[in-house]
């Protein structure tokens, strides 16, 4: 095995996620076999890189998102964040590192509280700042989103999706990770809208060095944002590769069906997200 003082020489920056042969079961009823969501999964997401994790519903997404971030126990295999292998549980620097959004922002809002409170208090927990210096990093957030400041005045209740996902975001970005772990982040969302959250993620990688994991079963959001992407098919990863090799030239039989069952990927890479609308993504 490669030391990692051997892989800075050699020019491969040191991954700041490896997951290796992650297995995941859960108990099943009436059974004394345990089901596998995932099975031996690896996965690597560099500094600075977007990595698709792509898969049909059910293929073990989000359970390996969740193992990653904490929420999930894992039978065996390790996960490997900044050098340090987590075990069982993690300190509370270990989850800061990590942050997660998802699909529905309201599972990580507090509907009735307005949006100040609700980022002062994730700060407050987290970091040592207090009083204005907490006011000054809410309207750095908003900024951040591209979100108005007036917004802080605000309630989930009363916010659009696309907003609330930014709020999401921000209370994600709140605490400094370098990971965001985003779950289906555009997937309720309306197409015009998921472009501008899809533009703020790649926005967010280049002005913040933010890296992303990011699941989504939409291979043309994928392919307009990733660097690499990971397909899993039934708790197995059958193909990881970097983004354009994959489109161009599949290697596994499933991601071949996954890109043929989506016609309109064949066009030209910004086309035809959804009956003539487009999704443009500025590039660093
Ligand atoms: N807590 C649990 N207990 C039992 N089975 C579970 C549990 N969580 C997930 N599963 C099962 O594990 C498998 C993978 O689920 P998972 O949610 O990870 O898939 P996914 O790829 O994220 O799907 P989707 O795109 O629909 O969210 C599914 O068969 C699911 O039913």
């Amino acid at each position: 095995m490669t030391d990692v003082g051997e892989e800075a020489a050699a020019g491969t920056p040191e991954p700041l996620l490896d997951c290796t042969d992650v297995s995941i079961s859960f108990r099943q009823r009436g059974s004394s076999t345990p089901f596998y969501a995932v099975r031996d999964a690896s996965l690597r997401v560099g500094p600075g890189d977007i990595v698709g994790l792509v898969g049909e519903s059910g293929s073990g997404k989000s359970t390996l998102a969740r193992a990653v971030v904490g929420l999930q126990r894992i039978d065996s295999g390790s996960i490997v964040f900044e050098g340090k292998r987590f075990g069982r549980s993690r300190t509370a620097e270990d989850r800061r590192g990590i942050q997660m959004i998802f699909q529905d922002p309201y599972g990580s809002l507090d509907p009735r509280m307005k949006i100040r409170s609700a980022l002062a208090e994730i700060i407050r927990r987290h970091t040592e700042l207090r009083g204005k210096q907490i006011d000054d990093r809410c309207a750095e957030l908003m900024d951040m989103v591209r979100l108005p400041r007036s917004i802080l005045s605000s309630r989930p209740a009363g916010m659009s999706g696309g907003q609330r996902q930014r709020v999401a975001i921000a209370r994600a970005l709140s605490i400094r990770p370098r990971l965001l772990v985003a779950d289906e982040p555009v997937a309720a969302l309306d197409v015009s809208v998921q472009a501008g959250i899809v533009n703020l993620l790649s926005d967010l990688r280049r002005d913040v060095g933010l890296s992303i994991l990011f699941i989504s079963h939409d291979l043309s959001i994928v392919r307009t944002l990733c660097d690499s992407v990971s397909v899993i098919y039934r708790g197995d990863i059958v193909e990881a590769r970097p983004c354009a090799e994959l489109f161009e030239d599949p290697q596994s039989d499933y991601t071949r069906t996954l890109l043929s069952a989506i016609p309109r990927l064949n066009g030209p890479r910004t086309e035809g997200l959804a009956q003539g609308q487009s999704l443009t993504v500025r590039r660093p």
